[in-house]
């Protein structure tokens, strides 16, 4: 039995425009994903994942398949699309090592599709896992690189490699195309989150942003601009100016929301934050639902936005230095 962990993480700034080549920096956070994987005498791939409910079921499914004794009662397409990344990150385990089966289990404290990078902890930490338990151990940077296959075959081809190199790596991270690298000390930042219980599909919303961009060059301008905003921020970063970090973090929201990827919930949130007197506060990931990451070192953030319609829970998240890591085997 192996069990292998991987952080979630923020975006400080630059989500979505990284999958067009322009920088991101972004931050793990303490919140992880654990995968506990076990070889099996027979060749049955078992998966099982209780986070992962569809109306109200846990899956628990094998050889991608919804397993009789889960009981499911919803169509196949639906539970296919929500194992899509585990299904991926154990095809890629396929490639690494000669595989029997094994038994898969997820646990996970980081909420699903709501920005924080869920999809690529469960990948990154399942590779590391399941290779682990076959005898193989793969570096930090080869586990992100198939976990980042697997995002870009789920999400139709249209992926960056900074969610799945910050949960591989740990730290603050910078992409910008292939060129992945940690930010050697990074500032420890106030970050605040803001949760509206609700998540958001990537491939859909980055699918919504590249059709915008093709049809309007003004929205493939605002691309860019996300760019200039990350290589301004990257000097705050530097000075650790955290007020600066807000206001470029606002203008990127501004952006994000001009390409139709915010919701009424995240906007009420980012305000409520501004209000309370955070220096800046954004969504983060992909969108449409999930998250927004303020910077604040008070406490008015957080209470500002328990008080908040549309914001069911609300956490400070730190920086967590610690990438993938085996928890034990
Ligand atoms: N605990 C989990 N168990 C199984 N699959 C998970 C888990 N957490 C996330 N996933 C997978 O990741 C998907 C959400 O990823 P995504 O839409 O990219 O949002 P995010 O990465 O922001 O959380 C889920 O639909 C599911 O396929
Ligand atoms: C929108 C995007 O930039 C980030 C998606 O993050 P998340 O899956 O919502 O945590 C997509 C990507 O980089 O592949
Ligand atoms: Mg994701």
């Amino acid at each position: 039995m192996t069990v292998s962990s991987a952080p979630g993480k923020v975006y400080l700034l630059g989500e979505h425009a990284v999958v067009y080549g322009e920088p991101a920096v972004l931050c793990a956070i303490d919140r992880r994903a654990t995968v506990t994987a076990t070889a099996r005498d027979d060749d049955r791939i078992r998966v099982q994942a209780r986070d992962l409910t569809i109306d109200g079921f846990s899956v628990e499914y094998g050889d991608g398949v919804v397993d009789e004794s889960a009981n499911i009662d919803v169509p196949h397409p639906l539970i296919e699309a929500a194992v899509g990344y585990v299904d991926g990150a154990i095809e890629q385990v396929r490639e690494v090592v000669d595989t029997t089966g094994f038994t898969i289990t997820i646990e996970s404290d980081i909420p699903l599709g709501a920005g924080l990078g869920s999809s690529a902890a469960v990948v990154v930490a399942a590779i590391d896992a399941a290779t682990r338990e076959m005898g193989v151990e793969l570096t930090p940077e080869e586990i992100a690189q198939r976990a980042y296959r697997v995002e870009y075959d789920v999400q139709d081809g249209q992926a960056s490699r900074a969610d799945t190199f910050c949960s591989a790596m740990g730290k603050a991270v910078r992409v910008e195309g292939d060129d992945c690298r940690p930010i050697e000390e990074p500032p420890e930042l106030p970050f605040v989150v803001g949760f509206d219980g609700s998540a958001g599909d990537t491939g859909t919303l980055v699918a919504g942003v590249r059709n915008l961009k093709e049809e309007y060059e003004f929205a493939a301008d605002t691309v860019r601009t996300i760019g200039d905003i990350v290589r301004t921020g990257e000097r705050a970063i530097t000075t650790e100016d955290q007020r600066e970090l807000g206001r470029l973090m606002n203008f990127n929201h501004g952006l994000l929301s001009a390409l139709g990827v915010s919701s009424r919930s995240l906007d009420a949130m980012v305000w409520a934050a501004r209000d309370a007197g955070a220096f800046g506060a954004k969504l983060t990931g992909a969108g449409g639902g999930g998250c927004i990451v303020a910077l604040d070192p008070t406490p008015d953030t957080a209470t500002a936005l328990q008080y908040t319609p549309g914001c069911e829970e609300t956490f400070r998240a730190e920086l967590d230095h610690d990438g993938v890591r085996v928890e034990s085997e």
